[in-house]
């Protein structure tokens, strides 16, 4: 679908970006996938690893994909079962269409919405994306339909991609759908609807002008785009929507430029990170630690080693949220552990260079890492 004349901005620098590419572009004609689209896409994906650029593709279209092998035969029903069933029969062709267009090895990555909650999992989960990218392969990644029950489905590919953004810390969201950009109104619904080029900061204003998907193919429509935009902003992550039926707006991608919509993110990500590590809930454990280490960590560019450790209390594990306080109980900063209570309580007072032979293993020298820890005097300090 093509709008009127999209005014161009320039994309926002990235180091590491996810790509979400949805099932009307793959599967075009509403039959089995073609490269049609996914070519350009994959050109711009290559061009970027090239560069040095890492990118993670979440992509949708096994649904699409299986249905379409079953064309000749009976097609199973719209309930939850056959579509599982559908995506596990064209997960295989839909990985392959990948394949066949990259420059670089891919990787499938299957997960669910329970894998992400569940702190070990999603941690392990990030291991392995960071894992691939260093690689220099391609991970793909697509919502694990087989064992996703609707409770615990993601729902949506949109949602999915944004929460991978968060998960590998990428510096850009980027959303190529049959759409060219945000609209006013749904412009399958509203031919007057005007396309709108820049978000500063979403707000419920914007977020009602979204409606659902205009295809049998597609899942969730402009909704749980603006969806994820917020997800992605809350992590402090812009995004970009745009055509990926165009490839020249695909390809002016490569020279940073979108010819679509940019939802930008108020402050800076580091801003939203620090703001979020002092305003999630956390667990209810506490890591008291001693006068060096306050001191340390009150510069806000310090990670919290095992040395300044002076005791543990509650039961909590790696990667959940801890509060850290001194030896007067007093709270001075948040931040999310590289080691669980058990394992800190043999690390306390001990070197970094012991961890190993104390434990047998080591996840790092840093107990809390700097990037994951926010001083809780210095709101204003990033
Ligand atoms: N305000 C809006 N602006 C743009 N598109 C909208 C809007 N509201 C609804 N849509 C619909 O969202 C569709 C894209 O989402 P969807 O069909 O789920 O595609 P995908 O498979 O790419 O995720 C568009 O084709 C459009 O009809
Ligand atoms: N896991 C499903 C994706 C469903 C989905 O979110 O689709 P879309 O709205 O086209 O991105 C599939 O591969 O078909």
């Amino acid at each position: 679908m093509t709008g009127r004349a999209l005014p161009e901005h320039t994309l926002p620098a990235w180091r590491r970006a996810v790509l979400k590419v949805g099932s009307n572009l793959l599967a075009a004609d509403g039959g089995g996938l073609t490269p049609l689209y996914a070519q350009a896409l994959a050109g711009f994906i290559s061009a970027s690893q090239r560069s040095g650029r890492e990118v993670v593709l979440v992509s949708s279209g096994a649904v699409a994909a299986g249905r379409a092998l079953l064309r000749t035969r009976a097609v199973p029903g719209p309930e939850l079962a056959a579509k599982q069933a559908l995506a596990a029969l064209g997960q295989a062709p839909m990985i392959a269409l990948w394949q066949s267009l990259s420059e670089y090895p891919v990787a499938q990555v299957l997960l669910t919405h329970d894998d992400l909650r569940n702190r070990r999992r999603y941690l392990n989960a990030r291991a392995t994306l960071r894992e691939l990218l260093m690689l220099g392969v391609l991970p793909v990644v697509n919502e694990n339909d087989t064992v996703a029950v609707d409770e615990l489905k993601l729902g949506d590919n949109d949602n999915l991609a944004a929460i991978v953004a968060a998960l590998v810390d990428a510096d850009l969201l980027l959303i190529a759908s049959d759409v060219d950009a945000l609209y006013n109104a749904d412009p399958r619904r509203n031919p007057a609807a005007e396309p709108i080029g820049h978000v500063p900061q979403l707000t419920q204003q914007i977020i009602v002008m979204a409606g659902g998907s205009g295809t049998a193919v597609g899942t969730g429509g402009m909704r749980t785009k603006l969806q994820a935009a917020e997800k992605a902003a809350a992590a402090g992550i812009p995004t970009a929507l745009f055509s990926g039926r165009e490839p020249a707006t695909v390809k002016a991608l490569e020279e940073g430029r979108l010819r679509g919509t940019l939802i930008d993110v108020a402050g800076n990500r580091m801003q939203a990170r620090k703001y979020w590590l002092r305003h999630a809930p956390a667990g209810g454990g506490r890591v008291s630690v001693d006068a060096g280490a306050v001191r340390a960590l009150a510069g806000g560019r310090a990670s919290l080693l095992p040395g300044g450790i002076l005791d543990v209390a509650g039961e909590f594990h790696r990667g959940d949220l801890v509060e850290i306080v001194d030896a007067q109980d007093r709270p001075i900063a948040r931040g999310l552990c590289q080691y669980g209570a058990a394992e800190m309580r043999r690390l306390a007072g001990r070197h970094s260079r012991d961890i190993a032979s104390i434990l047998g293993y080591s996840y790092g020298d840093e107990i809390v890492h700097r990037d994951d820890l926010a001083t809780i005097a210095g709101e204003s300090e990033v």
